[in-house]
């Protein structure tokens, strides 16, 4: 959290979001703020908007109505190019089936990000090693996606999602295929993780296992927000 003459400004903020996917309203004025470093759990029915939801947080969709503003600056103004490039080098995205590259190694999975800005390619290599490390899964690193288990898969997903050290994750689901135990071990190794870099998260679950781990829980009801607390 910044602080801007004794006032605190959030990292990222989104204000009366409205948007419709054809005749479907989504969002109906959702309005939403994320603090540095906090982790953030979007919660609600299935069909509630929390994907749309974290897709115009993300800036991956534009709202219709309503504002998103990260560090300063309105996502929802931004040029497309700078958007993309603003997603690849401030954001992670992790979704519900980890989305690897079928064709290649684990290793060479979390290694991308860093080939695609710039790194050289042992160092991108070195340096994804380290985040397998971190979640348990540096032994899996010659595996393909294809050949992991699930929870496998989604760790390596959540190491390539945090390899660029962005300053938020986007997380739809990355448990909503995995056993209780599975995601216990995803969630206990993503919440360590994430408070070692300070990265904040933004969470859709409809889980409240997985809810309980942030540090603070939104609830959407028909496309805004009906609740938020501080989670159990
Ligand atoms: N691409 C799309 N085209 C048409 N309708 C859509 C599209 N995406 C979402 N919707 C509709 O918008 C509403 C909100 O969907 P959204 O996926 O944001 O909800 P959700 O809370 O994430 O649901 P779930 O928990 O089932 O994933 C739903 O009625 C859904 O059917």
């Amino acid at each position: 959290m910044s602080d801007k003459g004794g006032e605190t400004v959030p990292l990222l903020a989104a204000r009366d979001l409205v948007k419709a996917h054809g005749r479907t309203e989504a969002l109906r004025g959702a309005s939403v703020e994320l603090r540095d470093g906090e982790l953030l759990a979007v919660t609600g029915a299935s069909g509630s908007g929390k994907s749309t939801l974290l897709h115009c947080l993300a800036g991956i969709v534009r709202p219709d109505a309503g504002s998103v503003t990260y560090a300063g600056q309105r996502l929802d103004e931004l040029p497309e190019k700078r958007l993309s490039e603003l997603r690849r080098t401030e954001f992670g995205v992790v979704f519900q089936f980890g989305q690897l590259i079928p064709e290649l190694t684990a290793l060479d999975n979390v290694a991308l990000p860093l080939l695609l800005a710039g790194a050289a390619r042992t160092e991108a290599q070195g340096e994804a090693g380290e985040w397998l490390e971190r979640f348990g899964v540096r032994g899996q690193g010659e595996l393909r996606p294809g050949e992991m288990s699930g929870g496998q898969a989604q760790r390596v997903a959540l190491a390539r999602a945090l390899v660029t050290a962005p300053r938020i994750v986007f997380a739809d689901e990355p448990t909503g295929a995995l056993d209780s135990l599975t995601t216990e071990q995803v969630m206990t190794a993503l919440v360590r993780t994430v408070r070692e870099a300070g990265t904040a998260v933004v969470l859709v679950t409809h889980d409240d296992q997985v809810a309980a781990y942030a540090d603070r829980e939104i609830r959407l009801t028909d496309g805004a927000v009906a609740a938020q607390g501080v989670a159990a």
